[in-house]
């Protein structure tokens, strides 16, 4: 099976945690733009549900496609969140942010009762980090805000190149928030809370992709078939 044909394996098996009536937070990426294309057919075969989308990106899909959108201010609460992620650990420990959305999924994630990822099984990991940890940074500082998270690194006894994040023309990546993105390349990461507290103590670093405590399950799609992982919460 070809690496798309699982993430829609994924975002199909993710359907069944959808119900009617359900105030849902929709995800961004590949895997998640799946999972638009299904519910979207779901719901023009009269399931009734209200999405809020964790970016631009996938406001314009869903609305393209008639899934019908709010938003946080309109419906502050929410279901259920669903998903991609760049890469999940046995504790459903993610990074996410390879496309740049973090900021959005997180708040959106943090708002919903629950959040299912969708994988294919690539994404699976023991340890986070070969996928470079994304962090979003506020424009102002910028400079000061890379030097000081290399600080942070370097007290937990990590390091490796920062990089800011640019367009495939070469001007640097803005996120829908109008933030940058650093791409930090640390490799493993053996104590993602500890890193997380350390970047939010950061004055100029808006968000990072590290969600921690917010998936309780995983949908992820391998060759043999559909696996569920799930945390106690
Ligand atoms: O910012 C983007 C998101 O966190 C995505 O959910 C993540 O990068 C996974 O994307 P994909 O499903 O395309 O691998």
């Amino acid at each position: 099976m070809s690496q798309q044909a699982m993430k829609i394996e994924a975002a199909r098996a993710a359907l069944e945690y959808v119900d009617n009536g359900m105030r849902l937070g929709i995800g961004t990426g590949s895997t998640a733009e799946e999972f638009v294309k299904l519910l979207a057919e779901r719901v023009s075969e009269g399931l009734e549900i209200i999405g809020v989308p964790t970016s631009e990106r996938t406001a314009k899909l869903c609305t393209e496609l008639g899934v019908p959108l709010t938003s946080l201010e309109e419906t502050p609460e929410l279901d259920l969140t669903i998903d991609g992620a760049d890469e999940l650990d046995a504790n459903l420990s993610l990074i996410k942010g390879g496309g740049g959305a973090l900021l959005r999924e997180k708040i959106v994630a943090f708002a919903s009762k629950r959040m299912v990822v969708i994988a294919d099984g690539s994404k699976v990991v023991d340890k986070l980090g070969a996928f470079p940890l994304p962090i979003e940074i506020n424009v102002f500082g910028s400079g000061a805000t890379i030097k000081a998270i290399e600080a942070a690194a370097k007290r937990l006894e990590l390091a490796g190149p920062l990089k800011i994040r640019e367009n495939r023309d070469g001007d640097e990546f803005k996120t829908d928030g109008g933030h940058l993105i650093v791409d930090a390349s640390f490799g493993h990461i053996c104590d993602p809370e500890a890193l997380s507290n350390a970047l939010h103590a950061i004055p100029g670093v808006v968000e990072h992709g590290l969600f921690i405590g917010l998936a309780d399950t995983a949908v992820v799609a391998q060759e043999s078939g559909v696996e569920i992982k799930t945390t106690a919460l």
